[in-house]
């Protein structure tokens, strides 16, 4: 017998009756989270089913199981370990809080593909929407509806056998089946897409396995981290599940704008259309929504504390909603926070709360206990931001679409103007009447740099000017922030001033729309600047130059300056149809005539603030020929143009082109 052994139980007794897991609201949370979950667990018994502890969903637990270490009263406790947002997730499509269209095309597609018999089986779908908008919400309700069984993968803590899962979580690593060496994450889960449907879920509690339905689905949202370093290893399992996969893939991406970690990064347009992959992007939860979601959550909370009236008061649940900015499970978070911040007030002002909360988030009351309305000192927040950081609340961040609109569309305040703000007489040509937005704060949030955001506005100006005049004093401002960081040696420091002097300056413009009395221009689309595609090639013949005219030894100022242009001018073909082209390309611009504007890009409603990583200027190696001498000389890409008739056969020839030395 080992003494440990011997020890381990009269250790657990002594333990004290304060020390509560911190795992223990999780751990309910996750028991409860689904059978979809407990399928998987049957399926592939060495992943820890529990090892999808989402911060997300333990924020609120974990923050009431550290309160009960403090030694409150217990039923508090046990009422708080439990997150609301799992108590009160939704069980039918009623109670989705998911726009219906949303819902529908999420069932359709379902209906389809894991439903019916002769559908294509390794079709893939992918959800995106902002985080919190209830995309993975939608896919347990409706599949729990339609009977269809989830298998998700989880990404597993333990890989290596290091024993970190096993001690601490007591789970057993199964020696088989895998191979007793070390597997890699990407690994398992090739093995896993590819396995996971091809035996039934074990019926570990007795019950009758054949009464399972056959309709099955791959669910992946915890996408394996070695994917966002790889890309392509993720495209090249996806194309095999494509082929042979044996029941429909969905993948649950929240859009991250101007992240590196982003689904554009992960699945760009390209791979979608190769795989055929259908995409269903969710809008953030309407406010009106997520008020009737937090009026029912709180009634339900009210309803279960007896002998303690608790009144709510909705412009508190409004101010949530607001700063919540569309995420259903932040505005729960926040509410089951803030109640409980009220309940701690109310029950029991001593003085040991105050070590646990600040002192901020205990003022008020927050909306609940009798009589809070009209006393000072007990006034919920009244604005969105004072609500954010009381209760928490999101970062709202905007996508480019919404941020450059709240700009060119220019909304104002109606009504007259006050006192205050009216200019004196000589100036009342530039008055105008309120702003509805701070520019400054749309450029901060759309999470781009300012000169990036101008030439946006700049691309996309014109057509929402009504006069000439307007255009004129747009195009003014627009210039003067372009001067402003001319300069390199400031330019850091004018950023700034540059988005108050092209956001502003182009508000300031619009004059003619008000003075004809029309509202507005209506819906137009959005293109990204010509200047992105321009630069792009810049780039990329700057590298290809260097590459292809590397036996010149020259400085790129003296290669672009003066070999090139003098090469183009001499038209000597060279030994080279790399060089020919190049120089065809970029060295005699002035002879092609472009027929008609470059095609611009529409900006599509989610994209994100940053350059686009498919076309991303400032990397374009990714769009060159390998940069092996040979290759990039031999096989031209097919986006360069070849070299022209008149050349051919002037690779033959034995022509000397003399070298000169720069110096
Ligand atoms: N009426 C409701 N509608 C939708 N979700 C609800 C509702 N009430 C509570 N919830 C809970 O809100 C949470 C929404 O999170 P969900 O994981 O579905 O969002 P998501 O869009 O998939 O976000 P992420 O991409 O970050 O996972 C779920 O835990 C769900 O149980």
């Amino acid at each position: 017998m080992i003494p440990g052994t011997m020890q381990q139980p009269s250790k657990r007794k002594m333990d004290p009756p304060w020390v509560q897991s911190s795992f223990e609201g999780i751990g309910g949370d996750l028991s409860k989270a689904s059978g979809c979950r407990n399928t998987i667990s049957s399926l592939r018994p060495h992943i820890p089913v529990a090892s999808k502890v989402k911060s997300r969903r333990g924020a609120a637990a974990a923050s009431c199981a550290s309160m009960a270490k403090t030694g409150w009263r217990q039923d508090y406790n046990r009422d708080s370990a439990e997150s609301w947002v799992e108590r009160h997730a939704p069980t039918t499509t009623m109670e989705l809080a998911v726009h219906k269209k949303k819902v529908e095309e999420v069932e359709t597609w379902l209906r389809a593909h894991a439903l019916q018999y002769n559908a294509r089986k390794g079709s893939i779908l992918l959800i995106t929407g902002p985080a919190g908008a209830g995309k993975t919400a939608t896919l347990q309700v409706l599949c729990k509806q339609l009977g269809i069984i989830i298998h998700e993968w989880i990404n597993p803590l333990e890989i290596g056998g290091n024993g970190f899962g096993k001690e601490t979580f007591g789970w057993e690593r199964e020696p088989r089946g895998f191979g007793s060496g070390v597997q890699t994450q990407v690994a398992l889960f090739r093995e896993f897409l590819l396995r996971a449907n091809r035996y039934r879920a074990l019926c570990l509690n007795g019950g009758e396995a054949s009464v399972e339905p056959e309709a099955r689905l791959i669910l992946l949202e915890d996408i394996p981290n070695q994917f966002y370093r790889e890309p392509s290893s993720l495209h090249d399992v996806l194309r095999k599940f494509s082929i042979c996969g044996r029941c429909p893939l969905v993948l649950v991406a929240s859009d991250c704008s101007g992240s590196e970690y982003s689904l554009r990064t992960l699945l760009p347009r390209g791979i979608q259309e190769d795989l055929g992959v259908h995409v269903i992007s969710f809008n953030p939860v309407s406010p009106t929504s997520l008020l009737k979601v937090l009026m029912r959550v709180a009634s339900a909370e009210t309803a279960q504390v007896r002998g303690r009236p608790c009144v709510l008061n909705q412009t508190v649940l409004q101010d949530l909603c607001a700063s919540s900015a569309g995420d259903i499970r932040g505005a729960i978070n926040a509410l089951q926070f803030a109640w409980q911040c009220a309940s701690i007030r109310t029950q029991d002002t001593s003085d040991s709360t105050s070590s646990v909360f600040p002192r901020k988030l205990l003022r008020g009351g927050v909306g609940f206990g009798p009589g809070r309305r009209g006393r000072r000192g007990t006034e919920s927040p009244t604005s969105p931001e004072e609500s954010r950081t009381v209760f928490g609340g999101r970062d709202v961040s905007l996508f480019l679409f919404h941020a450059l609109g709240k700009i060119l569309h220019c909304k104002r305040e109606n009504g007259p103007i006050s006192e205050s703000h009216a200019l004196p007489t000589h100036l009342t040509h530039q008055q105008r009447n309120m702003l509805a937005v701070n520019p400054e704060d749309v450029v901060e949030r759309s999470q781009m740099s300012p000169e990036l955001f101008t030439l946006y506005l700049h691309q996309n100006y014109l057509g929402f000017l009504h006069d000439a005049e307007d255009v004129s004093a747009a195009a003014q401002h627009l210039s003067d922030a372009d001067c402003l960081t001319a300069d390199w040696a400031v330019r850091v420091e004018m950023r700034d001033y540059v988005a108050a002097v092209a956001t502003r300056g182009l508000l300031h413009s619009h004059v003619g729309r008000a003075r004809s009395g029309v509202a507005g221009v209506g819906f137009r689309p959005l293109h990204k600047p010509e200047w992105i595609s321009v630069h792009r090639k810049y780039v990329e013949a700057r590298l290809e130059a260097k590459q292809l005219f590397s036996s010149f030894c020259l400085p790129p100022l003296a290669l672009h300056l003066e070999l090139l242009p003098y090469l183009a001018l001499l038209n000597t073909p060279l030994r080279n149809p790399g060089q020919i082209a190049f120089l065809q390309d970029v060295g005699r611009f002035m002879h092609i005539k472009l027929p008609h504007r470059q095609e611009v890009i529409t900006i599509a409603e989610h994209d994100g603030g940053g350059i686009d990583p498919d076309n991303n200027p400032t990397d374009p190696t990714s769009a060159l020929p390998a940069p092996s001498n040979q290759s990039a000389y031999r096989d031209l890409s097919a986006s360069q143009p070849q070299p022209m008739d008149s050349h051919e056969g002037y690779e033959d020839e034995e022509l000397f082109i003399e070298e000169f030395d720069s110096d």
